[in-house]
């Protein structure tokens, strides 16, 4: 997948970068579901988006209104659901950050 498609290997990153603060901040069990839940959603459905694409462009090498169609909708699938794991990830992530950046402000 990160070899067909440059979006997998951001999200790939992101997720790194989203499990070492999770570490960071000590989120609980329950945290740690959610999170796996969100991050598995985005890649799972960038999957599914890259798989439509292909064989779209398979089926139809010319333009197609239908084509387009396919691919917009897959496309605002992964969009959807990724800014629905940004909110998530604010809910998540906003109070032990505050909490850890209240004890550096206030020494
Ligand atoms: N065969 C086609 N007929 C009509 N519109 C198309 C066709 N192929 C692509 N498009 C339009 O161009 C947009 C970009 O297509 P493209 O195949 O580059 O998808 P992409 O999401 O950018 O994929 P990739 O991840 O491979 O860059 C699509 O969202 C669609 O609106």
């Amino acid at each position: 997948m990160v070899k067909y498609e440059q979006n997998m290997a951001i999200h790939m990153f992101i997720t790194i970068v989203v499990f070492i603060l999770g570490f960071i901040v000590g989120l609980t069990p329950v945290k740690w579901a959610i999170l796996l839940m969100i991050i598995g959603g985005v890649i799972a459905l960038e999957m599914v988006n890259t798989a439509i694409e292909r064989v779209v462009d398979m089926v139809s090498a010319d333009y197609h209104p239908l084509a387009k169609v396919a691919k917009d909708v897959a496309a605002s699938a992964v969009l959807i659901y990724s800014m629905i794991a940004v909110i998530v990830g604010i809910l998540i992530f906003y109070e032990p950050i505050m909490t850890i950046f209240g004890f550096l402000t206030r020494g």
